[in-house]
């Protein structure tokens, strides 16, 4: 159950009075995410999604928010937030702040083909380049500073062998991002969560990224790093899947080319993408929100990716 927040449509009935949707007609509480509260909501003017947000603060929040509106306006498929007449896109409800987004069509392709892969590398390099010129700053802020913060909460919890591991991936990630190749690497808001589950898909056809709540200023790589590790995998054993790689990869590069210093940093790239969520996953397994946290995601999923992109040379960038 990943409703924190329970809200009924007579909660609805002044509230909605503030956006230029008419009335609330449907409401119904959405099972998965383990993030926020998240509705499907069907008023007199169609379907959105209605997020109450459990963590992310007032000040947090316009970052994201505008984004996405910035994102859509470019014609980047995300959800469009919806402003209330006052301009705003972000009200309180039940004294926590909540939006309200344009329901995309579709759902999630849990197991894709290369011609899914492709059309994810196509968004996510226009994506980028259509937040070149978004004006708000804000760090990505699952980045080097938390996982500094992180590592000795979750170290003691674990296997010599995987202390090891951390302490040596930190070691050589903090290197990696002092290092002049990394300076070079360019950068700019970034979605830094882009996994199966925040895509939608109608057959082939890619209806739109969504879950933007991760989102923050990190290099473009991290973000082609972090989508591949989920994509283009076999989930069994994290080994990277040739055909969905380079579908993925040719089709960011030929609207978005990659760089020499971008190739120079892809194997290190994607060993920090792993570490990104072996970390998180292991702070959420060890240290679980109260009460209201679902089974936390598997972390020896991201440490046999870790160990994999260690092991293994990366794929060319441009093949
Ligand atoms: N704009 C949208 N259009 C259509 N469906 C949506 C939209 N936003 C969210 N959903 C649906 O709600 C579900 C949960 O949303 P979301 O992934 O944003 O939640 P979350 O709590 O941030 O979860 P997590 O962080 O675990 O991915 C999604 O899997 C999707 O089915
Ligand atoms: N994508 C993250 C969850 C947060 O959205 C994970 O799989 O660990």
């Amino acid at each position: 159950m990943a409703v924190f927040t329970s809200v009924t449509l007579g909660d609805l009935t002044q509230w909605i009075k503030q956006f230029p949707l008419g009335q609330a007609v449907a409401l119904k509480g959405i099972a998965s995410g383990i993030e926020n509260s998240n509705f499907f909501l069907t008023t007199e003017s169609g379907e959105y999604v209605l997020t109450i947000f459990e963590n992310l603060s007032f000040e947090q929040l316009p970052f994201y928010l505008k984004l996405m509106h910035h994102l859509a306006e470019r014609g980047v498929l995300v959800p469009a937030p919806v402003a209330t007449h006052d301009g705003e896109l972000i009200v309180p409800l039940h004294g926590k702040p909540a939006a309200i987004v344009s329901k995309l069509e579709g759902s999630s392709q849990m197991a894709p083909q290369a011609v899914h892969c492709a059309a994810v590398g196509t968004m996510l390099a226009r994506m980028h380049l259509a937040a070149q010129d978004y004006p708000l700053e804000q760090p990505n802020l699952r980045g080097l500073d938390w996982w500094n913060l992180t590592t000795p909460k979750v170290l003691p919890y674990l296997s010599a062998e995987n202390a090891h591991l951390l302490r040596a991936e930190m070691h050589f990630q903090e290197a990696f991002a002092g290092c002049d190749t990394y300076r070079q690497l360019q950068r700019g808001p970034v979605h830094a969560d882009l996994f199966r589950n925040n895509v939608m898909f109608v057959g082939e056809r890619l209806t739109g990224f969504f879950d933007f709540y991760f989102a923050g200023c990190d290099t473009w790589l991290f973000d082609v790093a972090v989508t591949i590790n989920d994509w283009c995998i076999d989930l069994a054993t994290g080994v990277l899947d040739t055909a969905r790689v380079r579908a993925m990869l040719d089709a960011y590069h030929a609207v978005r080319p990659f760089t020499d210093a971008e190739q120079t940093a892809w194997q290190p790239m994607l060993r920090a993408a792993a570490l990104r969520f072996w970390l998180s996953r292991l702070y959420d397994y060890y240290q679980p929100r109260e009460a209201e946290m679902l089974t936390p995601h598997d972390p020896t999923h991201f440490e046999r990716i870790l160990r994999e992109r260690i092991a293994t040379p990366a794929p060319e960038l441009r093949g």
